[in-house]
């Protein structure tokens, strides 16, 4: 790995991958010169409980080195230097008071509109003045912008980066923008915007961040299916009965209620986050580990997919849901949904995809269920044990298990479901597991969009869906009610029940322990 700056970074700057890029190859080739970060937005909740705190950690494992990055905050609010500083010291974790100051050093902060001239020649400004103080004639220009703001405000903020704030054609180097979710309502608003921002921007350019394609166990899902033999004759129709990819979470929309009641469960999680999960799970192997290669099969599943049935459908509303003042009286937004996706395929036909996600509900947890059919023959009569289950945990406490049913340890022949466990606190003790966008902003500055959403699988994306929600926007599916701290509507579990998932009964988990050797 090439060292880049000569300056140090706070952990001795071995990690300095700020001067590598992945090329389109896929091979890593060098870059040096002044990258300069833009976070638009940078008063607002995302960039201080996010985007700072990611660039922070870059900073602080050596991946952005002083000599090299600025970190410059614009939005519209009146502050200064200091005021964002301050305004970002307290969600900046885990360091010295020196390796922090060194930090917010490098912020700098703008103030204006995303829609007017002057401000973004100011920024203009700014980044240059940093740019030319490198002297850096032989190094390239590099200026990643980070949208971290409402998307109604992407195309006039894109129009103003394209016309005064390009990287300058008179140095090598490049532009890059990340984008944040929701891309559009639907399809129609999400193709307008796409054509908006591709009439400004190469799709090179833009990086559609969905932050749970850089979380830990979701990057491990091509490994796990396509390096392990164990799983590739398995991993199919003739195996599997049922897939559950949940979303749960143990708190409502807390002081969000308007944005969420334009947006509803399956806008804000289902549609993008679990569906990009569902892709890596369902996809063929790709040609190769090129980004294109996996987009290129994570296309073809979404394209697949059989338009969604209502009676395969349940959503639902918690009780409460309407007090915040800013959700009307009579929304029928839904804070839960289970939606079965169908994929017409060799590989998958008749096994039923079960994406669920809501709020409010009794536990905090993102998870794959992959149900195996029953052992046919079943000499041992233990269906009652339960059927095998590999199940993978996204969060909390990453780990991936397989329930199987197993010998019960004694003299007589009983059979009852255990467990092969990877717990990753303790398989990999110690070992730090990065922040979703600590990596993906990393990815950004190498030039990596494997993680990213590209144009057509978002279009394929909102193809999926618009049906449905249209449906749920004109009133045709009601939201069932729900108590918060539940498992939501019975309804889910019905549907589930239906579409042939076999909940284990009696079996009992017991944390691993190796004081008794
Ligand atoms: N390494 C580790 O950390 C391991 C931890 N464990 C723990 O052991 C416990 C049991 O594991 P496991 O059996 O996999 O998970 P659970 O018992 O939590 O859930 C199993 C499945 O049953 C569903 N379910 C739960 N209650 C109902 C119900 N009343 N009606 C219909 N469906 C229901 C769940 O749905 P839903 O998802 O909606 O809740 C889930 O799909 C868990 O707490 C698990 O985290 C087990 C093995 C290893
Ligand atoms: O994008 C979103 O994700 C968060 C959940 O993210 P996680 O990494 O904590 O699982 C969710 O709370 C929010 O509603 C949604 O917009």
């Amino acid at each position: 790995m090439s060292g880049g700056s000569s300056e140090s970074s706070p952990l001795s700057g071995q990690n300095s991958l700020s001067s590598l890029s992945i090329s389109k190859d896929n091979e890593l080739s060098s870059e040096s010169g002044c990258l300069s970060i833009v976070v638009l937005g940078a008063s607002g909740d995302l960039a201080k409980k996010k985007t700072f705190p990611a660039l922070f950690h870059l900073f602080q494992q050596g991946f952005l080195q002083s000599g090299e990055v600025h970190i410059f905050g614009y939005a519209r609010s009146n502050l200064s230097d200091d005021g964002l500083r301050e305004r970002i010291r307290g969600y900046l974790k885990g360091a010295s008071d020196e390796h922090l100051s060194q930090f917010l050093q490098l912020v700098k902060y703008v103030s204006g509109s995303y829609d007017r001239v002057e401000g973004f020649e100011l920024l203009n400004k700014a980044i240059s003045e940093y740019e030319t103080s490198k002297n850096n004639d032989s190094g390239s220009y590099r200026r990643l912008f980070y949208l971290a703001l409402p998307p109604s405000v992407y195309p006039s903020v894109c129009k103003m980066i394209r016309s005064y704030c390009m990287s300058p054609s008179s140095h090598t180097g490049w532009t890059r923008v990340i984008v944040e979710k929701p891309f559009g309502k639907d399809l129609n608003t999400a193709e307008e915007l796409s054509a908006e921002l591709g009439q400004l921007f190469q799709e090179e350019q833009l990086y559609r961040i969905d932050h749970y394609l850089g979380k830990e166990l979701v990057q491990n899902l091509l490994v796990l299916r396509f390096a392990n033999r164990l799983f590739l004759p398995l991993w199919n129709r003739d195996n599997i009965a049922n897939v559950q990819i949940v979303f749960k979470e143990d708190f409502g929309t807390e002081g969000r209620g308007g944005y969420f009641d334009q947006y509803g469960i399956i806008r804000d999680i289902i549609q993008n986050h679990l569906l990009q999960v569902f892709c890596l799970v369902a996809m063929e192997k790709p040609v190769s580990l090129k980004p294109e290669h996996i987009r290129d099969e994570k296309v073809k599943v979404l394209q697949s997919v059989e338009p969604i049935k209502h009676e395969e459908v349940v959503i639902g509303q918690y009780d409460g849901y309407k007090d915040d003042p800013t959700v009307p009286d009579d929304s029928n937004t839904p804070t839960f949904a289970s939606v079965v996706l169908r994929v017409h395929n060799e590989r998958w036909e008749g096994v039923p995809f079960i994406l669920k996600a809501g709020k409010a509900l009794n536990s905090r947890k993102a998870e794959i269920r992959v149900q195996f059919k029953d052992a046919p023959g079943d000499i041992f009569r233990c269906k009652k044990q339960g059927r095998n289950e590999f199940v993978i945990r996204l969060q909390p406490s990453e780990a991936m298990y397989m329930k199987l049913t197993v010998k019960k340890p004694g003299l007589e022949m009983a059979t009852e479901q255990s467990e092969l466990d990877l717990s990753y606190g303790m398989r990999y003790n110690g070992v730090k597991i990065p922040e979703a966008y600590e990596r993906l902003i990393l990815d950004t500055i190498r030039g990596d969009q494997q993680h990213f959403v590209r144009r057509d699988e978002l279009r394929a994306a909102w193809e999926i869906f618009t049906p449905l929600l249209h449906d749920i926007d004109g009133g045709k599916l009601r939201s069932v009610p729900y108590k918060p701290g539940t498992r939501g509507p019975q309804e889910a579990d019905e549907l589930s029940r239906r579409m042939g998932y076999v909940q284990t009964h009696g079996y009992v988990w017991v944390p691993p322990t190796l004081s008794k050797v």
